[in-house]
């Protein structure tokens, strides 16, 4: 097994982890320690990932990306609260995550998973404006800011001309452009988003990564984004982080193509992953 060397500790599990100095001067938005996630049942314990030790920084805009099946969802579950750790710790902006009262969680961290949401028959104006009832009085009344945060996440992801329409009646890429208008509404420093581009087509997909992207820069948010648009995560995130049987790969993405990273996260027998353009291609 090799080891890395990353801010004094050797990772057991990390064959690459990076850390560049310069991110060093911004905030630790959040920070893992020794974290192990996975399902407890009576009888089981399924691990599926161990010693997790991240730090993710203000600003950045973080891919996570992986082989089916190898973990994805279930730490961004645990990362975001909906699921509890098997063990180790979880610190969003220097306090356990288990600590915060859910009105507090939902000011630091905004969430967008993959399961059903269940106000469908809301319209779509009102789905975004739940973004903002965090900030909101007991009644739920915006103030003049919320409407303008909440008119502007609709503008930006898109989605005007949906405004009127109950959520049920979206197609589901358009829906997961609402739930993303949601999270952005919901103004946030950490936002975490589980494949928010399978459903949309491609220019959708850039459209919304460009705008994470974007976000992060612009306001200092930390955006945590599992996805399969490897190509398109290695073009636009600062760092990924690449999950595999063996553990996981952290950096920025030229630092983890070097490390080939890429090129042993799927068997070889069908695609190769092409250093020079980024991208998979299948085997001729
Ligand atoms: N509720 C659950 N109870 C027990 N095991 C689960 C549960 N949900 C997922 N798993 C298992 O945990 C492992 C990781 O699943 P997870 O959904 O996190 O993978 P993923 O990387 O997000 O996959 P995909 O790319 O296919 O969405 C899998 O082996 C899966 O079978």
């Amino acid at each position: 097994m090799e080891h890395q060397w990353s801010f004094g500790y050797w990772y057991e599990n990390v064959k690459c982890y990076f850390n560049t100095i310069e991110t060093e001067k911004l905030n630790i938005v959040l920070k893992t320690e020794d974290l192990s996630i996975g399902y407890r049942t009576k009888k089981d314990l399924l691990v599926v990932a161990a010693d997790i030790n991240l730090q993710l920084y203000e600003g950045e805009l973080i891919g996570l990306v992986g082989a089916n099946g190898i973990g994805k969802s279930t730490l961004l579950r645990t990362l975001s609260g909906v699921q509890p750790q098997l063990h180790g710790k979880i610190l969003l902006s220097n306090k356990k995550l288990e600590e915060y009262k859910n009105l507090e969680l939902a000011s630091q961290l905004s969430v967008v998973l993959t399961e059903q949401i269940a106000s469908k028959n809301l319209t779509v104006q009102e789905l975004v404006a739940l973004g903002r009832l965090p900030y909101t009085n007991w009644v739920g009344k915006l103030a003049e800011d919320d409407v303008e945060k909440v008119k502007r996440a609709i503008e930006v992801t898109h989605i005007t001309d949906l405004i009127a329409k109950r959520c049920f009646e979206l197609s589901d890429g358009q829906l997961q452009k609402v739930l993303i208008a949601r999270a952005i509404a919901q103004d946030t420093p950490f936002i975490i988003l589980d494949e928010p581009t399978t459903h949309l087509d491609v220019y959708h997909r850039a459209y919304i990564l460009k705008l994470l992207k974007r976000l992060a820069f612009e306001t200092k948010k930390t955006i945590l984004f599992s996805t399969h648009d490897i190509d398109f995560a290695i073009q636009l995130c600062d760092k990924m982080m690449v999950m595999n049987p063996e553990g996981f790969e952290f950096g920025r993405p030229k630092e983890l193509i070097q490390c080939k990273a890429f090129s042993s996260l799927f068997p070889d027998d069908l695609i190769l992953f092409d250093e020079k353009t980024g991208s998979y291609k299948i085997r001729g």
